[in-house]
């Protein structure tokens, strides 16, 4: 650890004396909007559906693949054909997926080298992210990320996703850390809701998706525009 950015408790981030951090995957970490754009439209042409476009996915990112699914469908068809269609949609769209996964997503500028440097600087890491977990370390392995993490929570790995706090706390106790001692770095308002109830400090990267809304409306107690920037010059 470098003396200048640790106390006693742990190291200085985002206003808070911190020993681990849980780092969001899609819009945080990792670019994925083309592959999950490419398996929504290989999905919706599998079904005789109409197009959907990159912003249309976009704006629906982060609530994971069942949210992501049903509200595409229910763009193109009332919700009684959404919900009749969807459990054949949310398996076509989970095989499309695994097979393109990380072809059309990287790692955002300054990922690689920012999740090394909080690793260097002492923290424990975990992912926990709403895709679902085998997915996840999929992706995280291709793009040169897994090794950083100990651990890898998706989507199923428990019974509610973010906004809900249970992925954090879940994670925290794994991690055998308070939620007070352990920072989300997230993309978007549900990352900052899960950890805001879980109570764990929070920071927000300013690139990745919100759902459409500007970032700077969620409740976080710092904003970045690299996950390097988080630690101390
Ligand atoms: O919506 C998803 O599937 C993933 O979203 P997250 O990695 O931002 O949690
Ligand atoms: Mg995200």
């Amino acid at each position: 650890m470098d003396a200048r950015n640790t106390t006693p408790d742990g190291v200085m981030l985002a206003g808070h004396a911190v020993q681990g951090a849980i780092v969001d995957l899609d819009g945080t970490m990792i670019d994925t909007l083309g592959d999950l754009h490419a398996a929504m439209q290989r999905t919706m042409d599998v079904l005789g559906l109409p197009a959907v476009s990159r912003e249309q996915v976009e704006h629906r990112i982060g609530k994971g693949s069942e949210y992501l699914v049903l509200q595409v469908l229910r763009i193109h068809l009332p919700d009684e054909q959404a919900q009749a269609l969807y459990a054949r949609a949310l398996d076509t769209y989970l095989q499309q997926y695994a097979q393109l996964n990380g072809e059309f997503a990287d790692p955002f500028p300054g990922v690689v080298e920012g999740v090394a440097a909080l690793k260097a600087a002492g923290l424990r890491l975990a992912c926990a992210t709403n895709k679902p977990t085998g997915l996840a370390r999929q992706l995280l392995q291709i793009k040169g990320l897994l090794q950083y993490f100990e651990l890898v929570n998706g989507g199923d790995a428990f019974p509610r996703k973010k906004p809900d706090p249970m992925p954090l706390l879940e994670t925290c106790k794994q991690l055998g850390l308070p939620p007070a001692l352990v920072l989300m770095i997230g993309d978007s308002q549900n990352d900052a809701l899960a950890a805001r109830a879980a109570g764990c400090p929070v920071a927000l990267v300013t690139y990745g998706y919100n759902h459409g809304e500007p970032i700077r409306t969620a409740d976080a107690d710092a904003f970045a525009d690299r996950i390097g920037d988080l630690l101390p010059a």
